[in-house]
């Protein structure tokens, strides 16, 4: 079987891809916890449910074979020990303490229910109306009776992005910034050691999850074989990044990462909210992200002869991305056409956030119509998906899709290998 991981690049044809269909998850959400679960509005669950269908199928209609997390993690928790370790985990990690009574309670309460259901229940979140016969605790009584959880929902799972990400044969198993989303990447780290697909590959795990630094993949960008851009971001650090770096130089193909240090804020909380790689030569960028004269901080990580890593300052993006990708011309299309209004607008709905499923063909949402029209006057071939609902969770179908596998890319040497679509 060839390997069931296998990015080399952000623009090859996509093969495998990695979704979340999201469920109840959305609708337990109140407005009271909206800001801490990092969305901004509440989605309407059964249109999310439609648009997320439609960006499956769209997918689907390219050839591209959908996976799902939720069945792939039921998948891997066929056998009682292995669900029995990861409830005790989960738990554990939503501050459900082994010694607590409350912790077998619902330990029985998940147990109980088929793999599928169970996955589909953790996801969603335990209201405390769903339990009978729990001992108040001190807390329940005196500090939080009126939360109504046990167990928080997750309602940005559908962002399978940023949980992990794939990078040439291994992947990242990411420690998240805010606690509303550290929990889900354990899901990952499961299905690498259990699922039957995924158990026996030797998949190289270039970070994992209990380590100190943090790192989403919304800021994981894989330019070529050799070359990265990561996001310095609200959501990843300069630590993770550095780890990152000697984890991959002289045990992978990759040897440079150019670190792009963006605004800190909601709106763009990662790099792929300002910055998409579309074609070999051709980049979406929000233009707010530059200064007046094109300028951003890029720090260039590399190997030394030591085999320590040098880092080189840099300023100018277009120099940085012909200098280390090769190319002789770099077309960035900016977003919202660079108006004042239609650029941060189309920005906040994603509209630099696109998916490339091959050299110059893209996904985006139908909302950002400024920007999707200039991609293709930039001859980039556009599917428009849906995107009353699901943008609502602040993020686009780059943020929506984990790809697994990709086809490789021919190397870019000096020339371009630009592949226009006529409009
Ligand atoms: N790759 C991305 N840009 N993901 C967007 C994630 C949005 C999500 N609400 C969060 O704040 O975490």
């Amino acid at each position: 079987m060839t390997s069931p991981i296998h990015v080399y690049s952000e623009i090859g044809k996509l093969k495998t891809v990695m979704l979340h269909r999201p469920g109840k998850e959305l609708e337990n959400l109140s407005p009271e916890i909206l800001n801490r679960m990092l969305i901004d509005d509440i989605p309407y669950l059964k249109i999310a449910q439609e648009e997320h269908d439609y960006f499956a199928k769209t997918l689907q209609d390219q050839g591209i074979h959908v996976l799902y997390l939720e069945d792939l993690l039921a998948e891997s928790l066929v056998a009682v020990k292995t669900r029995t370790a990861f409830i005790d985990r989960l738990l554990e990690e939503s501050g459900i303490k082994k010694k607590d009574p409350l912790h077998q309670l619902l330990l029985e309460y998940l147990l109980a229910m088929k793999p599928e259901t169970m996955v589909k229940q953790v996801i969603a979140g335990i209201k405390k109306s769903e339990i009978k016969n729990v001992e108040p605790s001190l807390a329940d009584l005196a500090e939080d009776a009126d939360y109504p959880f046990y167990l928080d929902p997750m309602p940005n799972v559908y962002f399978t992005r940023d949980q992990q990400a794939a990078i040439g044969n291994g992947m990242t198993i990411n420690r998240m910034t805010f606690r509303a989303r550290r929990r889900e990447s354990l899901f990952m780290k499961t299905i690498l050691q259990n699922h039957p697909n995924f158990k026996d590959q030797d998949i190289p795990i270039w970070r994992d999850r209990n380590v100190h630094g943090r790192i989403e993949g919304g800021d994981e960008l894989v330019l070529n074989k050799h070359v990265l851009a990561i996001g310095i971001s609200q959501r990843t650090s300069a630590v993770a990044i550095t780890d990152l770096a000697h984890a991959l130089f002289g045990h992978s193909t990759f040897d440079t990462i150019l670190a792009i240090k963006i605004p800190h804020n909601h709106a763009m909380m990662h790099l792929d909210t300002v910055f998409t790689m579309i074609n070999y030569d051709q980049f979406t960028v929000h233009p707010f992200i530059l200064s007046k004269s094109g300028k951003i901080d890029i720090y260039v990580l590399q190997p030394d002869k030591d085999g320590e890593v040098k880092i080189t300052p840099k300023n100018d993006l277009v120099e940085v991305l012909k200098e280390y990708l090769h190319l002789s011309e770099i077309d960035l299309i900016p977003t919202g056409g660079a108006d004042p209004i239609a650029a941060p607008r189309e920005q906040w709905n994603d509209g630099s956030n696109t998916l490339a499923i091959a050299p110059g063909e893209v996904v985006t949402y139908d909302r950002n119509y400024v920007s999707n029209d200039l991609l293709r006057k930039h001859g980039i071939l556009v599917h428009e998906v849906r995107s009353s609902e699901l943008s609502r969770g602040r993020g686009g179908p780059r943020c929506m899709s984990c790809p697994l596998v990709r086809e490789d890319i021919e190397e870019a040497k000096n020339e371009i290998f630009t592949k226009r679509f006529s409009r």
